[in-house]
C-alpha cells in the first residue's frame, strides 16, 4: 500500500487488540509505518508498547485486529517474516561465554541472506572486541551487539525496544548515530523508547500510547507544538505597559504578569514579533528567557496529571 507521500507502507496495524487479563494491554491500536522512516512508540510504563511490537514481530498472537508487515501476516507467515524483520527486544539475554564474533555468526546462520559479520562489526565499532566474551562487554557494547543481532539478517525493518536504556550519555549519542546510519542504508526502524530526547532526535513520526490506546501520532515537532503550548518568552520590561500591546499580536495566545516579569506564550516567530512590538511603544526588554515546547512537555501534558490553573494576577488571553 502507498500513502499520499508516495512512500510504501511497510507496517500496517488496524484495530490491534491484545489482553493478558480482563483489561486490554493493547486496545484498538491503528497506525502505519512508511518505508525508510524511523517511527517511534512512546508511552508510560505498562502502556502496551512492547506488546504491540511483539504482535508486529510475530512473537505474540493478537486477540483482534490485523497486522501486516510487508504485506505478510506475522502469525501465518512467520518464517517469511523472519527473513525481513530484525528484532532487538528488551532484556536480550545471551550466553555469557559467547564471543562477539561467534554471536553474530551464530545468528547469521539463522538467515538465508545474512549480512557479513565482519562488516557489521566495523559498522558497530565492535571489530576490536570480536574475541571478547559477551559478559565482559560494557553496557554500551552489549547494546551495540544486540543492535547488530537485529541487523545480521539484512532486514528491511528493524524493531528496536529500549535501545539506549542504561547507557551513559556518550554511548547513547553513539548509538543514535548508529541508528541514523542504519536508516540511511534504507532500513525502516520501529523504535520503542522512554526517552523523549531520543524520539525527538531520531524519529520522523512518534506515536504516544497510554493505557493501550493511541493518544497522539505526529512528527515530534508538531506534537511538541500542539500539546506543549508553543513557545514561552519571559522578560523584565524597562517601564510599565499595557498587556494589550502584546495580546493583540497574531500568534500570541497568552500574556501573564509574574511579579515584575511578563510571560508571553505563542507560536511562530514569537520572539522578534514581541520585541518589535515593545520597541515600537518604547519598552525595552531585559533578562529575556525563551523556552520552546519539547516533546517531553507534550508527553507530560498528555499523560500526566492535570496541570494547575494559570498563575498569579493579570492574565490576558486572545
Ligand atoms: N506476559 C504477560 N503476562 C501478563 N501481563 C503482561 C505480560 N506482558 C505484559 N503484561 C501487562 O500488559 C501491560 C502492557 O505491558 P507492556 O510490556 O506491553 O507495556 P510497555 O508499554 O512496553 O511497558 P514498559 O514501558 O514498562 O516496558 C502491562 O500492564 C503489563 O503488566
Amino acid at each position: 500500500m502507498v500513502r499520499s507521500s508516495g512512500r510504501r507502507q511497510v507496517i500496517v496495524v488496524d484495530r490491534l487488540r491484545k489482553a493478558y487479563g480482563p483489561a486490554p494491554a493493547v486496545d484498538e491500536v491503528s497506525f502505519s509505518v512508511e518505508e525508510g522512516e524511523i517511527f517511534g512508540i512512546i508511552g508510560p510504563n505498562g502502556a502496551g508498547k512492547t506488546t504491540a511490537v511483539e504482535c508486529i514481530a510475530g512473537l505474540r498472537e493478537p486477540d483482534g485486529g490485523t497486522v501486516r508487515v510487508l504485506g505478510l501476516d506475522p502469525q501465518r507467515d512467520r518464517a517469511a517474516l523472519h527473513e525481513h524483520v530484525g528484532v532487538q527486544l528488551q532484556e536480550g539475554a545471551m550466553p555469557p561465554k559467547i564471543r562477539v564474533a561467534e554471536a553474530l555468526e551464530l545468528f547469521a546462520s539463522f538467515y538465508r541472506h545474512p549480512a557479513s559479520a565482519d562488516e557489521l562489526m566495523v559498522l558497530l565499532g565492535l571489530s576490536a572486541k570480536r574475541h571478547e566474551y559477551f559478559k565482559r562487554l560494557s553496557g554500551g557494547l552489549k547494546q551495540r551487539l544486540s543492535v547488530g543481532l537485529a541487523l545480521v539478517g539484512n532486514p528491511t525493518i528493524a524493531v528496536l525496544d529500549e535501545l539506549t536504556t542504561g547507557l551513559d550519555p556518550q554511548a547513547r549519542r553513539d548509538t543514535w548515530e548508529l541508528i541514523e546510519h542504519v536508516r540511511d542504508r534504507g532500513v525502516t526502524v520501529l523504535l520503542v523508547t522512554h526517552f523523549m530526547d531520543e524520539a525527538e532526535r531520531l524519529c520522523n513520526r512518534v506515536m504516544l500510547v497510554d493505557h493501550g490506546r493511541v493518544t497522539a501520532l505526529d512528527t515530534p515537532a508538531a506534537l511538541a507544538e500542539s500539546a506543549g503550548g508553543g513557545t514561552h518568552l519571559s522578560f523584565l520590561p524597562s517601564v510599565p505597559f499595557s498587556l494589550e500591546v502584546l495580546t493583540r499580536l497574531p500568534d500570541v495566545s497568552e500574556v501573564v504578569r509574574l511579579g515584575e516579569r511578563v510571560q508571553v506564550t505563542g507560536t511562530g516567530d514569537l520572539v522578534p514579533l514581541v520585541l518589535n512590538a515593545l520597541a515600537h511603544v518604547g519598552v525595552q526588554t531585559h533578562q529575556v528567557q525563551v523556552h520552546s515546547a519539547t516533546l517531553e512537555d507534550a508527553f507530560v501534558r498528555l499523560t500526566g496529571p492535570p496541570t494547575a490553573a494559570a498563575p498569579l494576577a493579570e492574565v490576558g488571553r486572545r
